[in-house]
């Protein structure tokens, strides 16, 4: 029971972090979709584990970026140059991983013949490419927009309609 309370707060962070912050909503996409095309890549056990690691690393820096961004919300709402640092400091940690993380993915997935297959099996399969396309739509409104304000438009735009 007391694991299943600290599991819940944990996520509840996690969500606050995704509901907030832009960049952890592109960062939960980018994983998405390279899980998703991994199998063309043929990684392997290790490989999987580096992927993990990475996808792991940039999204907890992410969250304790916010953690810091809150955390100095909390004790200054006015400019100070203190806080100015520390949060440059937060957000070059996260910009440090992002960009070894990009290292990673092109060591990973930087494979023409496993890009070519790939792309061949998806257009043998129309209704995938379709779905495909609709998904990246969903996906760039998802990251631009977050659950809350996506939930507050689909609810506005039922109101309309139910008039
Ligand atoms: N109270 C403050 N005093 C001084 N500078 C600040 C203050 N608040 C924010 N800044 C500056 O603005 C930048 C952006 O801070 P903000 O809290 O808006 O984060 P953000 O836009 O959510 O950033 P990120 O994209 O890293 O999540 C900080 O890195 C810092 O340079």
């Amino acid at each position: 029971m007391r694991f299943m309370k600290s599991l819940r707060y944990a996520l509840r962070g996690i969500l606050y972090c995704i509901n907030t912050e832009r960049n952890m909503r592109f960062h939960t996409v980018a994983a998405f979709y390279t899980l998703l095309f991994s199998p063309f890549f043929h990684l392997g056990a290790l490989g999987y584990a580096v992927l993990f690691l990475t996808i792991g690393s940039v999204m907890s820096a992410e969250v304790f970026n916010t953690v810091t961004e809150t955390q100095c919300d909390l004790v200054s709402s006015t400019f100070s140059g203190g806080v100015r640092s520390v949060k440059d400091l937060a957000a070059g940690g996260v910009l440090l991983r992002a960009v070894f993380a990009a290292g990673v993915g092109v060591c990973l997935f930087a494979k023409p013949a496993c890009i070519a297959a790939g792309w061949q099996w998806l257009t043998d399969r129309p209704l995938l490419l379709v779905l495909l396309a609709g998904s990246v739509v969903a996906a760039i409104v998802y990251v631009l927009l977050g659950p809350p304000a996506m939930r507050d438009r689909l609810r506005a735009f039922r109101c309309r309609k139910s008039y």
